[in-house]
Parts: structure tokens; sequence; C-alpha cells
């Protein structure tokens, strides 16, 4: 298999630059390649057959071992594996169909009414607003909100935002700082204490009513239904107010492509709602929110025509697959109609910004919808105009915008 040397590494240390170069580098060797972080060996993938084989077809060979975010998500669906995963999993799954995430449309219409008003307001004083903040507080009030009933409160917002510095602390490279850490994780869990004190007393459905009406997964503590509020948090938050984020810049860049999505129906069409699902669908090619998916081979194994060693860590990266020329004709440019009928669906491999198989993401109808809903109400209502420094891609777990986006909102008519 074609390697990267360690002084290439070590190179790309030195540079300082984002570890995207690195996987760059190493994609250009070939759609499956090699290279040696300190002592382990690191298999980057970015082919769609390889990535279907490792994904899709051989997930008992390549499987989710020990997880950085394990202090903070213990053993909630994301992390664990084999048949504790798999029990979880069965539980929540009907919950999350298109049908299952429909029980949720009322907590994700009142987020969005929230964030309509607050753009509303500045639209009426010209103060400019950070988007990059708004989208984030949308997503942690839909989980919120979908969790316990209630509308996201300034104290939980605080608290809550605390786990996105222990996952940035975790993905660091320096050792963190344990009391910040321990200081963060307190905060955190305070807040979903009081979710799943919510979540019993709410009658209506919401996102743990699985895990707290089952008899198949006791949980006489409390701890699994903690972890996977935790999870559902971390997993879907970030991610989303990152596609968001990117979205809203897109189109700020791209008038047309709003312009033309909008034209496609009237408000509240089938048509429109196409359209503004293929615009978050070429969002989601260009930054698949999730840099990279990790596995770990359980036996030895031939990948794209390579032997590769059991316990090999292997790296699939959406992020360069999404850029292929040869998959993606003129892959930079922002091209909603890639994804709009008549154009053929992407074959399987080509496109994942989800995951694929069988732990592909469990929250994607309801980020799917959400992010539809949000884009259905406030691209028609709305114009922004930045202001300020334009933020790019930092590559972290997620790849999401290195600053604010500071815009002027104002209100258009339809
Ligand atoms: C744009 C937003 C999102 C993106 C890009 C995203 C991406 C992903 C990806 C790529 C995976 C697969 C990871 C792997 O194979 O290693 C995943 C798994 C997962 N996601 Fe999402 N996600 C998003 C939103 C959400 C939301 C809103 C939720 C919850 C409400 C969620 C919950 C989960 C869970 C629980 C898993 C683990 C599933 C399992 O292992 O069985 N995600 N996500």
């Amino acid at each position: 298999m074609p390697e990267l040397s360690r002084a290439e590494v070590a190179a790309w240390k030195a540079a300082g630059t984002p570890v995207v170069d690195l996987l760059g580098r190493a994609h250009r060797l070939g759609p499956v390649s090699g290279f040696r972080l300190g002592d382990r060996p690191v298999v980057l993938v970015t082919d769609p057959e390889a990535v279907r084989h490792v994904l899709a077809r051989h997930p008992d060979r390549y499987v989710k071992r020990s997880h950085r975010m394990r202090h903070l998500l213990g053993d909630g669906v994301l992390t664990v594996d084999g048949p504790a995963w798999r029990g979880q999993r069965r539980l929540f799954q009907p919950q999350f169909t298109v049908q299952g995430v429909r029980r949720y449309e009322r907590a994700m219409r009142d987020a969005v009414a929230d964030v309509a008003r607050a753009w509303s307001a500045s639209a009426r004083t010209g103060e400019p607003r950070d988007l990059v903040a708004d989208m984030r507080r949308f997503t942690i009030d839909v989980i919120w909100r979908a969790t316990t009933g209630l509308p996201l409160d300034d104290t939980t917002h605080r608290q809550l935002l605390a786990a996105a510095r222990i996952v940035a602390a975790v993905a660091a490279i320096g050792p963190a700082d344990t009391a910040d850490l321990e200081r963060d994780l307190a905060e955190v869990d305070a807040a979903a204490g009081r979710a799943v004190a919510a979540a019993r007393a709410n009658g209506d459905p919401g996102i743990l009513d699985a895990l707290l009406d089952t008899v198949e997964l006791p949980d006489p503590d409390g701890r699994l239904v903690r972890d996977n509020f935790v999870t559902f948090l971390v997993a879907g938050y970030e991610t989303t107010a990152a596609t968001l984020s990117w979205l809203l810049l897109l189109l700020h860049d791209h008038p047309g492509d709003r312009e033309w999505a909008l034209a496609q129906g009237p408000a509240g069409s089938a048509a429109r709602t196409a359209a503004i699902r293929a615009l978050i669908s070429e969002t989601l090619r260009l930054y698949p929110a999730a840099l990279l998916l990790f596995r770990d081979t359980t036996e030895d194994d031939v990948l794209a025509g390579h032997r590769i060693g059991k316990d090999t860590t292997v790296a699939l990266c959406a992020y360069l697959t999404h850029r292929i020329p040869q998959l993606w004709p003129d892959p930079e440019r922002f091209e909603p109609r890639r994804f709009h009928e008549p154009a053929p669906r992407p074959a399987l491999g080509t496109y994942y910004p989800l995951g694929l198989g069988p732990r592909t993401c469990l929250g994607a109808q309801f980020t799917l919808q959400e992010m539809t809903l949000l884009a259905e109400t406030l691209l028609p209502a709305f114009e922004f105009a930045l202001v300020g420094e334009r933020p790019r891609p930092a590559f972290d777990i997620t790849i999401h915008p290195d600053g604010p986006l500071l815009a002027r909102v104002s209100a258009r008519g339809e």
C-alpha cells in the first residue's frame, strides 16, 4: 500500500497546518493509503468501493473500538459496540425514522419561531448578529425541547455549551487541563440530570422515552439515559449547527441558488421542500460535518487489493471522497442541482456525510427535518449581509467555521 514517509508526516507536523493537509497528501498517493501517527499505523480510505467494503459490507471486520469521547458520552449508542450497541440501536430506531421524527416537529417549529423572532428584532434595529452562535443555540434548543418539552433557558444553554469545550479538549493534541474538564463535565451532568427528570415528567413523546419505558435494557441508576442524552446532544448539535452555518454562508455567496430553490414551488409545497433539501445535501457534500470516521480491524483483510493486518486503524474521510473530480465534476463548485431531480441519486460510497451501513447516523432524519424547517422559514423571510471577517473552515472533530459569522439581517417579503 502506498504510504507517506515518516519524514513527510514530520514535515506536516512542523508546518503546523490542519490535519486535512496531511490527509490530502495521503489521498494523493491513492484511493487507499497509509501513514503513521507516532507508532500507530493509519489507513486512509476515500475510494467509494473501499468505503462500501468497510462501512456497509463488512462492519463485523471493521468495528468501533475505544472511543475518545467515552469520558463524556459513557455507554451511549454512539460509543458502545457489539450486543450493547445492537440493543440500544434497536430500541431507538423507530423514533428516528421519517415517520418517527414527526413527533418532534412541534419542538422543531417552536425553536425555529424563536430564531425568526430574534432575527426580526435585529432586522428592526440593524444590529449585526453572529449567525454561528444563533445556529448553535437553535440546535441545542431543538434537542432540549425534543427531550424535555421545554424551551431552552439561559442557564441550561450555558451549561450544555460546556460539552463543546470537552469535545475540543479531548480532540486537541496536547494534554488537556483535567480540572477544567471535570468542571465542564459537572456542568453538563447538572443539565443532563434536569433533562432526564423533565423527560420522565413530560407527557409528550420525547427522544429518551424508548429508554425510560423499556424493560429490555435495565438502567437502575439512570446512567444509560444520561449517557444517551449527552450522546444526542454531542452527536447532534455542533454537526447540525456547522452545516446550517455553511448553508447560510453558501447562500449568501450564491443568492441565485436560494432564489432557484424558492421558485420551485410555493411555501409548504413538496417541490420547494425538495429544492431546499438539495441545498442542504450540497452543503453536506462540501462540508460533511464529521471530518473522519474511525474503525479498527478485527482480522486480517484485503482492502482495495491491499493486505491490511488485524488491529489496524482505518480512517474514512467523506470530505476527500466528496471532492474527487471523477465522481463529482467541478467538485469545488456549489451546485445544488446535483441533488435535484432528474439528477440520479449518488452511487453508494460516493456520498456519505451521515455515514453508511449499520452505524449510519441515527439522527439523519431528525437533522434533515430540523434543517429543512429552519431553511423553509428563514430563507423566504430574511436577507443577510456579512459584516466583518469571513470565517474559514476549521478541521477539528467537525468541519466548522473558525470564527463568528457576523451578518446584518433584514426582512424580505416573499
Ligand atoms: C448535520 C448533522 C449531522 C451529521 C453530519 C452527522 C453525522 C454522523 C455520522 C457520519 C455518523 C456515523 C459515524 C460513524 O460511522 O462512525 C453519525 C452517527 C450518529 N449520529 Fe449523527 N450526524 C448529524 C446529526 C445528528 C443528530 C441531530 C443526532 C441526534 C439527534 C445524531 C445522532 C447520531 C448518533 C446517535 C450516531 C451513532 C449511531 C450508531 O453508532 O449507531 N446525529 N452521525
